[in-house]
């Protein structure tokens, strides 16, 4: 665990970049830091690993306060990470990965095995290995940042905007990599980003910091969300608070119905008898399952179905898997306002009324709150 204990910054023409800062980072989880541009982040980042030395206050290891230790120690029980990767121009991707091993006196090729392992690990072709970075897009080349950082295997992970300059497309899978890398590795990762939605993802723990680098709140991202701690805090956020909340609901206890689903080749004349009030459309399907779309049932009764005579079900869930996020954005993207429930397959297991998921938010809502109670 790393504990920061009322530590401030100030360089040396007067700004206090980091003002009595405290708080504990959990080990094996992301605790990400997040605020405005010039709220002292980056500076926080450094005095971990010593890049910045804090001028009051301690930080400590493990219980060991840092400054004890010699800085190469230090650094290399830290894998760091950047924007734009900083990567060597002149080495190749394996000889990139490979520095900090080659550094540790590894034998070459016991570095680069060790190389090849992690290019794996991160999700990078085998065939890139032999090319120089200038030769790799702004994703790749963060991947490869990740596995420089890891080749070492070291506890800690420091992440300065590593995802900053890719676009949203590829962000978004960098993000999804290293919550799997983490599920994987177990590291203990420091990640400072300005982007409040990608701390909300990423973060077990989230530090927002206001200008002046004060700690305005130390929360998980569902507790942040549900009660930021001032104005401040609730402006960062951002718009559809509440909406963004219900990823933190699972969608496993929503009741199903099923009795609405239909085959496409059901014989017409009946389907009369599977709506009811309640659920007045039917959700046709495939021969494997699949939805295909929504029908009234007075428009279904000629004969067989046809497919044209479907209207879209928007895009359904995956109980247990998805939020309760997901199954309201499904409920409002179909017509009818019922979410259509898929498994892993994509076959439907039920419908869902947008009635029953707003009671279950409401449900969801009290109970998040009494939790938050018993969290303190
Ligand atoms: N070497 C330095 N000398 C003087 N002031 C500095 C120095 N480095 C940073 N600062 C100042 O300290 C404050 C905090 O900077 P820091 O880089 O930690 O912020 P940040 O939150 O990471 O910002 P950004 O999101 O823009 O990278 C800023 O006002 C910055 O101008």
């Amino acid at each position: 665990m790393i504990r920061i204990d009322s530590v401030t910054k100030r360089y040396p023409d007067g700004t206090v970049a980091v003002d009595r800062l405290s708080l504990e980072i959990p080990d094996r989880s992301i605790t990400v830091f997040v605020g405005p541009s010039g709220c002292g982040k980056t500076t926080t980042l450094r005095m971990i690993n010593r890049m910045v030395e804090p001028s009051e206050g301690r930080i400590l290891l493990d219980g060991a306060d840092i400054q004890a230790q010699p800085v190469n120690t230090l650094r290399r029980s830290m894998g760091y990470v950047i924007q734009n990767a900083g990567l060597f121009q002149h080495r190749t991707i394996i000889d990139n990965i490979a520095t900090v091993p080659r550094l540790l006196g590894w034998s070459k090729q016991r570095a680069r095995s060790r190389a090849a392992e992690l290019m794996e690990r991160v999700g990078l072709d085998s065939a890139l290995a032999k090319r120089y970075p200038y030769q790799l897009s702004g994703g790749q080349q963060q991947r490869v940042g990740v596995a420089r950082a890891l080749a070492a295997d070291p506890p800690v992970l420091l992440m300065d905007e590593p995802f900053s300059a890719v676009d949203p497309v590829v962000r978004k899978g960098l993000q999804d990599e290293l919550l799997r890398i983490q599920g994987e590795l177990g590291k203990t990762i420091v990640f400072v980003t300005h982007d409040i939605d990608e701390a909300i993802k990423l973060g077990t723990m989230v530090a927002v910091m206001r200008t002046g680098g004060h700690l305005a709140q130390f929360a998980p991202p569902a507790e942040l969300l549900t009660d930021p701690a001032d104005a401040f805090v609730e402006d960062f956020l951002g718009a559809d608070r509440g909406i963004r909340r219900l990823s933190f609901f699972p969608s496993a206890d929503l009741e199903l119905q099923t009795a609405p689903i239909v085959a496409i080749d059901a014989d017409a004349t009946r389907l009369g008898a599977r709506a009811t009030a309640d659920a007045p459309y039917l959700l046709v399907t495939d021969l494997d399952g699949r939805p295909l779309g929504w029908g009234e049932p007075g428009a279904l009764t000629a004969g067989s179905i046809r497919p044209e005579q479907l209207v879209s079900y928007g895009r359904p869930f995956v109980p247990g898997k998805d939020s309760l996020r997901a199954a309201l954005d499904g409920s409002v993207l179909s017509p009818t306002g019922w979410a259509v429930a898929v498994d892993g397959e994509g076959r439907a297991v039920g419908v869902v009324s947008q009635q029953v998921i707003g009671a279950a938010i409401r449900t969801a809502h009290a109970e998040g709150r009494d939790d938050a109670k018993v969290g303190g």
